[in-house]
């Protein structure tokens, strides 16, 4: 294993430690950021922004806000819990908490409930790597692979929430799949799109990020389009998004319009990809981790 300078046990130097609750600072600041960053993004098909609620009618950017500043220390914790070289029982614990201070900056509502349980892991695992539990330049998503995988898949399952029915009904392997495999669809499909975006639209960041957020729609099993319109909702929402890439993405002069009538499609069957959300932060997160990490920033 590859100890980091950051590397700082009860016993390291006091300027050591400072260092890495400092850069455990930066993460969760960046985890907060990338949330407010994905919801300032528009037209998302059928989902939450700064300009319209999509196919909600329960919450706002308002109410995103909210949650994204109630979340934050938990944010820490996670990354802290990382670096403390914990186990998943201990990041679920503070998962559990994260939820709970959701919903009450909420009224109850589900703002960020796969934001936290994939952003967080994603946080502990750079927790790790500061604190030298990781190769600096493994990639954060393996890194939760790694350590907690396992015990990702054999943890309690939630038995009320509406991903869980889809998941039982459809069979699809929703956040924790997503997250044990070692998040596939962020390496393998937001990030790709992200660059793509950034390449053909230089100096405008919110088309790379639509251009990732129609790319994630594509290839997700995204249970929560499944909880709201089944497989046809899914498929829909897949085609929709496929199409949008298909005639260029960001790429297309007009594009804007296009994506603008997509999200219309979805607000009109009340189609929601949550997921697709909550990787969208995720992409934007590991871009700005892995790059800083391999840049020795
Ligand atoms: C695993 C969780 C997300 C259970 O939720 P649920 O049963 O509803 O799972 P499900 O996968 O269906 O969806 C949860 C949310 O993830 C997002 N999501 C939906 N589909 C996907 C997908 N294919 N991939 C990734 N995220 C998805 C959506 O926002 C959805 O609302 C989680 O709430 C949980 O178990 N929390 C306990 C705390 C914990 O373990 N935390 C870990 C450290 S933070
Ligand atoms: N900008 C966004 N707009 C909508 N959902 C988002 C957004 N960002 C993330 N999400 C994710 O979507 C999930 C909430 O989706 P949704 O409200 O559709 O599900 P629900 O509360 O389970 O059920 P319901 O269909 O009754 O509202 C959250 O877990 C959250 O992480």
């Amino acid at each position: 294993m590859n100890a980091s300078p950051a590397l700082s046990p009860p016993s390291a130097p006091a300027g050591a430690r400072d260092d890495l609750a400092r850069d455990l600072d930066a993460v969760a600041a960046s985890a907060v950021e990338c949330l407010l960053l994905e919801l300032e993004t528009w037209p998302k098909p059928g989902l939450v922004s700064h300009v319209d609620a999509g196919s909600h009618d329960d919450m706002d950017a308002a109410t995103f806000r909210a949650s994204a500043a109630a979340i934050a220390p938990y944010l820490r914790a996670l990354a802290e819990a990382g670096a403390d070289g914990s186990a998943m029982a201990r990041l679920r614990l503070i998962g559990i908490e994260a939820e709970a201070a959701m919903l009450s900056a909420t009224s109850g509502i589900n703002t960020h409930r796969g934001a936290i349980f994939g952003l967080g892991l994603l946080c502990a695992a750079a927790g790790a790597r500061l604190a030298g539990l990781a190769p600096p330049r493994e990639p954060l998503g393996t890194i939760v692979s790694r350590l907690w995988g396992r015990d990702i898949v054999d943890g309690p399952i939630l038995l009320h929430s509406h991903g869980g029915a889809a998941r039982r009904r459809f069979g699809a392997g929703g956040a924790r799949l997503e997250a044990a495999s070692g998040f596939p669809t962020v390496y393998g499909v937001g990030l790709p799109a992200l660059r793509r975006g950034i390449a053909v639209a230089p100096g405008d960041a919110e088309a790379a990020r639509i251009e990732a957020c129609f790319a994630l729609i594509a290839a997700l099993e995204d249970t929560n389009l499944l909880h709201r319109g089944g497989l046809d909702g899914l498929s829909f929402a897949r085609d929709a998004a496929r199409a949008f890439l298909d005639e260029g993405g960001v790429r297309r002069p007009g594009w804007r319009d296009h994506a603008r009538s997509v999200h219309e499609g979805f607000v009109a069957r009340r189609l929601s990809p949550g997921g697709s959300a909550d990787l969208l932060a995720m992409t934007l997160f590991v871009a700005a981790q892995d790059r800083d990490q391999q840049s020795g920033s």
